[in-house]
């Protein structure tokens, strides 16, 4: 990382979704250009970045075009499906790569991340097996035990992945994983179903010149394999805090590099298993739009760019809900917004997605309250409100 940090910077952006909206906004404060690419035209974090690409970020000579073109300072990756070999070629050509080329290739396929969390580091993870046939995925299955969990080596937001009870459900859960897995892979993990009393990201920040620091946990709620709500901070002792600390410490030291970790854990009555991790701001980490002074994606951007972080203060009970779309639509327009805004500390983030469908996340709403019911009550009354038109 370089010594004196001239400002602006020349950030690229590959992934550029509502959490990657809010990461541009936070850039742009500080006055730096930003690049914002994805898949497809006016997505959210094209929408307030000073230039933006549309590409395949699975294509090595698309990834090659933009950077050639616009040669950033910064390649901050926001999504997972990229190619991620390629990000290796522009790390070694001198480019900072967020948080490191190797971090984005291990994360992005759940077996890599699970060999070095548990194999290499030695960290309590689910029970696991991997399966490239049906044959194989029950017999594994048997193995592990029921119920189960399967999902594709290579997918996100619970794309492809569901709970196996029975013997009866193998073959469903192979197909569903297999036509729901990013790109060819033909690979899944069977996880043992950890029956936890709740589950958290521990937003952690690992930074080029300073210690390794920690936001307060955040605990969530997920349907489907994705998240329908979270809120800060989560109530868990501080002995269990202490030891997602460690592990959080332990797995992102061994990826290297700078910026923020969403670490996903399940808490049990006795333990503190870890799931894997995002190597970027964290979907539930919306909650700190409203949580703390400040947000995880200005804390991303300080651990980039290398500048101080001299306090985190979360600002007491404070939740998100989401905002999912309920049918298929290209014309999207939103009523109740009004509503959801009557009562105090609350806000709303719609995130300007061009299209919707079933289940898509199109915003999020925000509260602050007395306790943790009352912000989390709140926050989905709020999100109940807004309806997509
Ligand atoms: N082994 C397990 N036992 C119990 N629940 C699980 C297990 N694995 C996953 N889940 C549930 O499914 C959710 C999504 O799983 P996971 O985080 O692995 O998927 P993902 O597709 O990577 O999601 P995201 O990209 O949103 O983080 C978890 O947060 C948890 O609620
Ligand atoms: N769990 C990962 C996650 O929340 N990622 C966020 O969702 C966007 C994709 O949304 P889309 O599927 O609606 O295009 C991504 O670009 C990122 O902001
Ligand atoms: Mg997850």
């Amino acid at each position: 990382m370089k010594k004196s940090l001239k400002l602006p910077q020349k950030l690229m952006l590959l992934g550029s979704g509502e959490l990657g909206k809010e990461f541009v906004i936070a850039a742009q404060r500080l006055g730096n250009y930003i690049i914002a690419v994805d898949r497809y035209a006016n997505a959210p974090a094209m929408q307030v970045a000073d230039c933006s690409e549309v590409i395949s970020m699975l294509s090595a000579n698309d990834l090659e075009a933009v950077v050639s073109k616009h040669q950033p300072d910064f390649i901050i990756p926001e999504i997972e499906a990229i190619r991620t070999e390629k990000l290796q070629e522009f790390e070694e050509r001198g480019i900072t790569v967020i948080p490191t080329a190797a971090a984005t290739n291990y994360t992005m396929n759940r077996d890599r991340i699970r060999e070095l969390a548990h194999q290499e580091l030695g960290v309590r993870t689910a029970k696991y097996g991997y399966a490239v046939s049906l044959e194989e995925l029950i017999s594994v299955s048997e193995k592990i035990g029921f119920p189960n969990v399967v999902k594709p080596v290579m997918s996100s937001s619970g794309k492809g992945q569901s709970v196996v009870n029975d013997k009866t459900e193998v073959e469903k859960a192979w197909n569903y994983a297999i036509d729901n897995s990013r790109g060819d892979s033909q690979k899944v993990i069977v996880e043992e179903f950890i029956n936890f009393e709740i589950e958290i990201t521990l937003l952690t920040i690992k930074q080029w010149n300073a210690e390794t620091i920690f936001c307060p946990p955040i605990g969530h709620r997920q349907e489907r394999g994705d998240y329908q709500e979270s809120w800060q901070p989560a109530n868990i002792s501080d002995d269990k805090i202490l030891a997602s600390q460690a592990i959080a410490k332990k797995v992102t030291d061994a990826l290297g590099g700078a910026g923020i970790f969403g670490v996903e854990f399940f808490i049990t009555k006795d333990e503190v298993i870890f799931s894997e991790l995002s190597p970027r701001p964290h979907d539930t980490g919306m909650v700190t739009l409203i949580s703390q002074n400040l947000n995880e994606f200005e804390l991303h951007l300080r651990a980039i760019l290398g500048l101080p972080i001299p306090n985190i203060q979360q600002l007491g009970y404070a939740a998100s809900a989401v905002i999912l779309a309920d049918k298929k639509s290209d014309a999207i327009t939103f009523t109740g917004v009004a509503q959801a805004l009557t009562e105090t500390d609350v806000d709303i983030r719609l995130f300007g997605k061009p299209t919707a469908h079933p289940y898509r996340r199109m915003g999020v709403a925000l509260a602050k309250g007395k306790d943790e019911n009352s912000a989390r009550e709140k926050a989905s009354k709020a999100a109940s409100k807004i309806k997509l038109n």
